[in-house]
């Protein structure tokens, strides 16, 4: 037998097809490009490959996800993916083999080569406590198959804290990127650009005013929630049944709910919360005049109708649309089988993927649909489509980006190979010249590409992550409290997993391995009302995450009330939000909304944050260095003081 690899030698060259069989491969996501991934580093020789998926397989990824059969749903991505393309790894000559077996060789071959390894850790990327910059340094580089900026964000930040490169892969639809990133080659990491997050949509126009089919949709989403969530305020349709008004469907949601926690249901009330949504609740607003400026007047749903479907089964069909009585039916087979539903298994929020909530949304969001005059009205399966953000996956584009990330790979690994060979430090890698930024495109270009390629860009100057920029923000601080701040901004926007909150050198929060409870009583306090004088207008602070060697500075302006035609969203550009004198909330018909999520709540705009132009704040600022690398685990600069109080 002929070295299935005799090929990829002749090409690469005898040491580089070693290099290839003796590197130490991260490969995190196990999905549409991770399956595509595997098959090429096992085809291409790669024998120690490992990979981190959260997730389990679902039927609907066999069309794509071509290392998983059938028989495989249900198990771990992972784990199977491991499996299925360690197999693919070409053996070595039959020679070798036999002489293996002679020798009773326990790794398969008898040259100096590793054992086919490919494992598997079926858990979280985020999760610090398994995988951190020591976890991420005994790799010769790291492979992104992944699908949400949370993840990629993560795996941006240990790269750039372990020194190790890092091949970002992404595709949506026909298109698709590839590039490099690496500290030492001072190229752009993943955060230099802002990433699209979900779209938002003034709550008014959600509420009140919905024009679109998919402002209904989120609207159907949020009502979900209203009747299933533990927490009934987490839904943006909640009103307190104390305050001045409140919508009439809020008393017959409260009965409902009791009713679904009791296990004691019954049709009349559902009917009757149906009837206040879509009946008694419009007309009230008619009344009110709240729609006199509106381009479409709303229309109340016919109170015949809804009887009439109150009586019939619940529609099956998910690729017709539905009728309005078969909606009422949907909807209300839906909240009974609610009712039926342990409640450990009903789920809280809205999945595109649970039957029970897609089913609930389509029909709830087509007749909100109906009442304002909103068209085309979905069927189960283009609801799906818009209340998921779906666009489709395509198996080709994602086959060629994972096969340019291979392309990528080898090019650093034969600089990699260079320095070894030179007896240079690996941190002398220089990728800036080598590799690419590649983009796969769906019209070909003038002269008949299909993919363009350009030098990987520059860092972005502003960038807190690899630039260590000061981030200007702008918040209430009289009203945020440290919890909100933590929550909001430190975690959520910034992504930080532990983090050491400091003023002045002194801490003010403290998270991780061996952090002291005792800050804990500083979590409800307002920022202004924090110790060593409290995060003020004009505050620089400083924030810290041994988890990811972060180590970055916010300098604070004091707002009273974000006023804007939208509300700011993160991750944030600087400054480009207008300030305009705050207006009553008036209801227009055409609200230009952009697209899937909901917006905070207009009453909660003092509560909107905003990163600001650098110039229009003062900073003490300075230049900043990142902690030593140590690993990650280091305590806290013990130089500090602690400050509880
Ligand atoms: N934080 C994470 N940690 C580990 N794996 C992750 C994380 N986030 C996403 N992934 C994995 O990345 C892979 C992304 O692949 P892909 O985009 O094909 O997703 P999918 O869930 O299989 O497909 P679809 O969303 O179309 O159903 C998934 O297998 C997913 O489990
Ligand atoms: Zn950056």
């Amino acid at each position: 037998m002929t070295n299935p690899l005799a090929g990829l030698e002749k090409t690469v060259g005898k040491d580089m097809l070693h290099k290839i069989q003796t590197s130490n491969i991260l490969c995190v996501g196990a999905g549409g490009i991770g399956c595509e991934l595997l098959k090429d580093l096992a085809l291409s020789g790669f024998r120690r490959v490992q990979v981190i998926d959260l997730d389990t397989i679902d039927v609907s990824n066999l069309n794509r996800q071509l290392l998983f059969r059938s028989k495989h749903v249900g198990m771990a991505k992972c784990i199977v993916a491991c499996q299925v393309a360690a197999e693919m790894v070409p053996p070595l000559s039959v020679n070798e083999e036999e002489n293996d077996s002679a020798n009773g060789s326990s790794n398969g071959n008898s040259s100096n080569l590793p054992k086919v390894t490919y494992q598997a850790h079926h858990g979280n990327v985020c999760d610090t406590s398994k995988f951190n910059v020591p976890f991420v340094k005994q790799f010769d580089l790291v492979l992104n198959a992944l699908d949400n900026v949370e993840a990629r964000r993560r795996v941006n930040r240990l790269c750039l804290a372990a020194n190790i490169p890092l091949i970002e892969a992404g595709t949506t639809g026909y298109l698709g990127q590839v590039t490099v990133i690496h500290k030492g080659s001072g190229v752009a990491c993943y955060e230099c650009k802002t990433q699209e997050t979900q779209k938002v949509y003034p709550i008014c126009t959600i509420r009140s005013t919905p024009s679109m089919p998919v402002h209904t949709i989120v609207w159907a989403k949020e009502l979900y929630k209203l009747l299933f969530h533990s927490k009934v305020e987490e839904s943006m349709l909640f009103e307190d049944p104390a305050s001045d008004e409140p919508s009439t469907y809020m008393e017959g949601v409260f009965q409902l709910r009791e009713q679904l926690a009791n296990s004691t249901f019954d049709t009349k009330t559902s009917k009757q919360v149906l009837q206040d949504l879509y009946a008694t609740e419009i007309q009230k607003q008619l009344d009110m005049d709240r729609y006199k400026a509106a381009k479409k007047t709303p229309t109340c749903l016919d109170l015949t109708m809804l009887e009439n479907g109150m009586q019939r089964s619940a529609p099956t069909t998910t690729t017709e649309i539905w009728s309005l009585e078969d909606s009422v039916a949907a909807l209300a087979a839906c909240i009974q089988q609610a009712s039926q539903t342990p409640k450990n298994e009903l789920l809280q929020e809205f999945d595109k993927d649970d039957d029970l909530a897609m089913r609930f949304v389509t029909a709830a969001s087509n007749l909100r649909s109906s009442v304002f005059g909103i068209e085309p009205l979905q069927s189960l399966y283009s609801a799906k489509g818009i209340a998921g953000n779906i666009i489709p996956a395509i198996a080709t584009t994602n086959a060629i980006c994972a096969g340019l990330q291979i392309l990528q790979a080898f090019k650093i690994l034969k600089q990699q190979l260079l320095l070894e060979q030179q007896q240079k430090d690996r941190a002398e890698l220089q990728l800036g010249k080598t590799c690419l930024y590649v983009n796969c495109i769906r019209n070909r270009t003038r002269n008949g590409l299909y993919l363009t390629a350009s030098a990987l860009e520059d860092p972005n100057p502003n960038c807190f992550v690899c630039k260590n920029a000061v981030i200007p923000l702008a918040l209430n601080v009289e009203e945020w409290t440290l919890q909100d701040f933590l929550e909001r901004i430190v975690k959520k926007r910034l992504g930080f997993e532990e983090p050491t909150l400091m003023l002045q050198g002194d801490f003010i929060w403290e998270e991780g391995d061996g952090a002291e409870d005792d800050y804990q009583v500083n979590l409800p306090k307002k920022l202004t009302a924090l110790p060593c004088g409290g995060i003020q207008h004009g505050t620089v602070l400083e924030i810290d995450d041994n988890s990811q060697n972060l180590s970055i500075q916010v300098s604070v302006t004091h707002q009273d009330v974000w006023e804007g035609d939208e509300v700011p969203d993160f991750p944030f550009s600087v400054g480009n939000m207008p300030v305009k004198k705050k207006e009553e909330e008036k209801p227009t018909s055409s609200e230009s909304a952009s697209a899937a999520a909901v917006a905070k709540p207009t009453d909660d705009d003092d509560d909107v944050v905003e990163i600001i132009d650098d110039d229009e704040v003062t900073t003490s600022g300075g230049d900043r260095k990142r902690p030593a690398e140590d690993g990650g685990k280091s305590p806290p600069r013990s130089k500090r003081r602690r400050v509880k109080k």
